[in-house]
């Protein structure tokens, strides 16, 4: 069969959070663009990713309000769960948004849209089943899966990923999970409310990489909640039986449970691509890249999950879209290392979990001052009889912020506020004069924000000096 011929400004590889957003920019500025896509439009964050997940942790919020009215007068009940309701909720979200991402949609804004599995013939060569590609500049976006952990018997049990668990048949009975990262608690938590039993285990501390104090009160939640962790743990074989799989650790324990979910990181999906046809280096982490995300063929680049390194959330994928596109179309060649850079040091993460966990920038451990509020003595929160967590702020020596971690109800709307902040280089002073209206969860970066200056408002100094001007009033 002969193949379609197209000679084109830019091949994107991939229709998921960065493929699709670089896509559309390149398409509006008036380029000719291939698109590639394999499977599914919208990729992992429509399809198997943030958008079935916060739907999923919806439906579980709303049967854990409905166990917990008695402190607001309101008789709780143990709630009915229809699971075949939820999963059509579930897809319901996803086809509502599906549209956004769609091959019309993108069509109709110039780009060609190719549905087929795409790889590298050579240098700025890239071909399908029935088509051949030849652009000036490539970007590769193919994006990661779950990656298998290297845990004897694993390959040997059947186990759900973030692409199977939105499909399951049945509420499982007993879900073990394999991860405490953001797709762990936020799964665990979810089927926990909704009625099966969770156990989450990890070879690690959970949220270990998180300011101490936050990842407790997280993990304390979730416990109190009846979801089991095993962690740190090592697992030493994993195995079937006639109805269960069984989970033997080190230690000589063992569980069983009715299902297996594995979410123990990403794979970035490089294995198909021939990407040594195409002269671009990659090892299992991803794709090199500098950071203006420029591989080692210098008309590549790569952006979102599959970019080694700096992947990993659909905002980053945004942020690396932007910045390409920027790079590529409006930058004198050489010089999108410089000017523009797809890394920065106040990328934020939410994980969405009751509590919320939001951080951006830096962590505890590089902070030279922490300043901190907690929501048990915000009045917002009092009143809605939600007082765990509250937010701190980081800062550098010279009292600038650095980064934030927020864990409570609604921490990662909170951290959008920070978010803005340190985008706009704002001082902590300059958060102070924010007026917040009263009352909201949010006004606890205020007070953070002021308790850095209470001991030179209130101090003896300013006590001296307010002494002395009110003798003149
Ligand atoms: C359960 C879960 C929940 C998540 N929740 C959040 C969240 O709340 N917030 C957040 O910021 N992030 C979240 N993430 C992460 C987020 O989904 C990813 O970071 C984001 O989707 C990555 O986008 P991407 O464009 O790099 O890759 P993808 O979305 O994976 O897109 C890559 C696309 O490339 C296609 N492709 C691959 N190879 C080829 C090929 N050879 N030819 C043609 N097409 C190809 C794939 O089919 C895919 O559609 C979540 C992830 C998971 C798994
Ligand atoms: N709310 C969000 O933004 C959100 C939600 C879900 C996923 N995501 C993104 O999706 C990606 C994947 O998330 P994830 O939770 O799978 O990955 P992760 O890498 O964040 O966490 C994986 C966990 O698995 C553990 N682990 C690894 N090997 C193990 C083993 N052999 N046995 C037991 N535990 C093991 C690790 O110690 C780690 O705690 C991340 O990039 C994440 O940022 C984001």
């Amino acid at each position: 069969m002969s193949k379609t011929v197209h000679d084109v400004d830019l091949c994107v590889i991939g229709a998921g959070s960065a493929g699709l957003s670089v896509a559309y920019g390149a398409a509006h500025l008036g380029r000719s663009v291939v698109l590639f896509e394999r499977e599914n439009m919208g990729g992992d964050c429509l399809n198997t990713g943030c958008v079935p997940s916060k739907a999923l942790i919806k439906a579980a919020k709303v049967a854990h309000e409905r166990r917990h009215g008695a402190e607001f007068g309101v008789a709780p009940s143990e709630p009915e769960i229809d699971f075949n309701a939820v999963k059509a909720h579930i897809q319901g979200v996803i086809d509502q948004i599906a549209p956004v991402d769609s091959v019309e949609r993108y069509e109709g804004f110039g780009v060609t849209v190719l549905t087929e599995d795409a790889r590298f013939d050579d240098k700025n060569t890239i071909v399908s089943d029935s088509h051949i590609v030849r652009a000036k500049r490539i970007v590769v976006a193919a994006g990661s899966r779950a990656s298998a952990p290297p845990i004897p018997g694993l390959k040997d049990v059947p186990y759900l990923t973030n692409e199977t668990i939105f499909q399951v048949p049945t509420l499982p009975k007993h879900l073990m999970i394999i991860g405490s990262g953001p797709i762990g608690l936020e799964m665990g938590q979810s089927f926990r409310r909704l009625g099966s039993k969770v156990t989450i285990i990890d070879i690690a501390e959970p949220l270990g990489h998180s300011d101490p104090d936050h990842a407790k009160v997280l993990i304390d939640a979730l416990k109190a909640e009846g979801v089991n962790f095993r962690a740190p743990a090592k697992t030493k074989l994993i195995s079937k039986t006639a109805r269960t799989i069984k989970i033997e650790f080190e230690d000589g324990e063992t569980i069983t449970g009715s299902h297996l979910l594995v979410a123990a990181g990403r794979s970035p999906n490089v294995d198909s691509l021939a990407l040594e046809k195409g002269g671009v280096k990659y090892d299992r982490a991803g794709i090199d890249t500098d950071e203006a995300l420029r591989t080692s063929n210098p008309r590549v680049y790569a952006a979102g999950d599959i970019a080694a390194g700096k992947g990993g959330l659909t905002h980053a994928a945004g942020h690396h879209a932007g910045a390409l596109i920027k790079n590529l179309y409006f930058m004198p060649p050489g010089l999108g290392a410089m000017f523009a850079k797809a890394t920065t040091n106040r990328m934020p993460a939410v994980i969405y979990t009751q509590p919320e966990l939001g951080t951006i920038g830096a962590g505890h451990e590089a902070a030279a001052k922490t300043v901190h509020f907690d929501f048990a003595e915000n009045d917002r929160s009092i009143a809605e009889r939600d007082l765990v967590g509250g937010v701190k702020l980081y800062l550098d020596s010279k009292s600038k912020i650095i980064g934030a971690s927020c864990v409570g109800s609604q921490a990662g709307e909170i951290i959008n506020t920070i978010s803005l902040a340190m985008a706009g280089g704002l001082k902590l002073s300059q958060i102070t004069s924010m007026i917040s209206p009263y009352p909201t969860r949010t006004e606890v970066v205020k007070r953070a924000a002021s308790s850095h200056f209470t001991a030179a408002i209130f101090g003896p100094k300013a006590k001296a000096l307010s002494g002395f001007w009110t003798k003149f009033q």
